[in-house]
């Protein structure tokens, strides 16, 4: 049967990087005859631009009738000075709370041939596999009230609300303890509950929790300190479950360590396991338009949605095999290059993707 997946390129870097992933896609539905239907849509500024709004109605309707959605990144200056609640990244927010992707999976991964890359040691990154499992929408993301008002004395304060309801944290929670039991067996659950009441009820539930996984070693940390570990001892950890900013933080830092947050994929997943398939970095401004953008996280988002939402592991198992191989070959776009190795730009890297699934 036909599956839809609906592409949603976005801004700057993210049409360059989204060409690359489609040409995988592509390539893979022909080759593991996966009869899937690519549609395409606007998010973010390339959505505020025709519509006056980043997540218009067509989008999201394409969203929730879709199979699967694979996204590139949003925002960038041309949109800094539009109202806060039309920001690109207002569409972002809006389409993962409307569709309930409240589970966002960034593994960080190092490839063995980019530990030259990684701005850590050899021995403490080499063999680096941890799975940050990000709560995706609540906590002071979502919380309300939230604005920025003027106070009696003329003064202006912005606020926000950290919020998280039982039943936000126990599907996260059942979400991680799930996935660890698959991996290493080990949830490290990072909060700030020495100071954020919304974090002590986050610990509480994980720990009411945990019985229901007796082969799930839960453990605890404050945030400071986790990411301090991770750049010290990133290996000590397997799965890190986490609220929403946290998260978010953790993972940018999490993502150098296997050489460049143009290397980390992601997962935004509902209950049933539907999903929106996404690189964990921006649409890179600074970069945008030279060929510079590394399309590798995308193109292992791609195989992240074959796996998880798409129930075609071989295929996944394909992309991350041709992923090794381009590696293997030297090519490196500019944010993992290193002596010995050869620069190449996101076409190129894309084309080599694509030629490595062919062999
Ligand atoms: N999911 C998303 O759509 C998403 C995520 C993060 C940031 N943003 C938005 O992106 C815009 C820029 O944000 P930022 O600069 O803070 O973060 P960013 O992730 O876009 O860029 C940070 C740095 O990483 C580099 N980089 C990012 N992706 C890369 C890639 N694929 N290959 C090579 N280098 C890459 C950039 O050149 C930049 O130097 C902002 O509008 C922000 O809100 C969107
Ligand atoms: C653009 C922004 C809303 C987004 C987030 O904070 O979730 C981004 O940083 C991410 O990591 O996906
Ligand atoms: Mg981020």
């Amino acid at each position: 049967m036909t599956k839809r997946i609906l592409i949603l390129p976005g801004d700057y870097i993210g049409p360059e990087i989204m060409a690359e992933a489609e040409k995988v896609l592509r390539r893979v539905n022909q080759q593991y005859d996966l009869e899937l239907a690519l549609e395409h849509g606007l998010i973010g500024g390339a959505a505020l631009d025709v519509h006056g709004v980043p997540l218009p109605e067509e989008t999201l309707a394409a969203a929730r009738s879709a199979d699967a959605i694979l996204l590139g990144a949003v925002g960038g200056p041309k949109w800094d000075g539009v109202e806060r609640e039309l920001r690109p990244e207002r569409g972002l927010l809006a389409i993962r709370s409307q569709l309930q992707l409240f589970g966002n999976l960034r593994p960080a991964i190092l490839y063995p041939q980019l530990v030259e890359a990684s701005s850590l040691k050899p021995e403490v990154v080499s063999g680096l596999d941890i799975l940050i499992v990000r709560e995706l929408t609540g906590g002071i993301y979502f919380g309300e009230p939230r604005g920025i008002r003027t106070l009696e004395n003329g003064e202006r304060q912005g606020y926000n609300t950290y919020v998280y309801s039982e039943s936000e944290i126990e599907r996260i929670a059942h979400l991680a303890f799930d996935l660890a039991g698959k991996r290493d067996g080990r949830v490290c659950s990072v909060d700030k509950s020495n100071v954020l009441e919304a974090t002590v009820l986050w610990r509480e539930v994980l720990e009411r929790i945990a019985p229901q996984y007796p082969d799930v070693e839960l453990s605890h940390m404050y945030v400071d300190n986790a990411a301090m570990q991770l750049v010290r001892a990133p290996k000590q950890f397997d799965v890190i479950v986490t609220g929403n900013m946290f998260g978010d933080i953790l993972s940018d830092a999490a993502a150098m360590l296997t050489g460049s947050i143009g290397m980390l994929p992601s997962a935004s997943l509902d209950r049933e396991g539907r999903g929106m398939y996404e690189p964990c970095h921006g649409s890179a401004p600074d970069i945008a338009g030279g060929g510079k953008a590394n399309p590798l996280a995308t193109i292992l988002s791609v195989a992240m949605m074959l796996r998880y939402t798409l129930a075609a592991p071989s295929a996944a198992d394909a992309i991350e095999g041709a992923v090794s191989a381009v590696l293997d070959q030297g090519l490196r776009t500019a944010d993992i290059h290193s002596e010995g190795t050869t620069l190449v730009d996101t076409v190129a890297m894309g084309d080599a993707v694509v030629a490595a699934l062919d062999n």
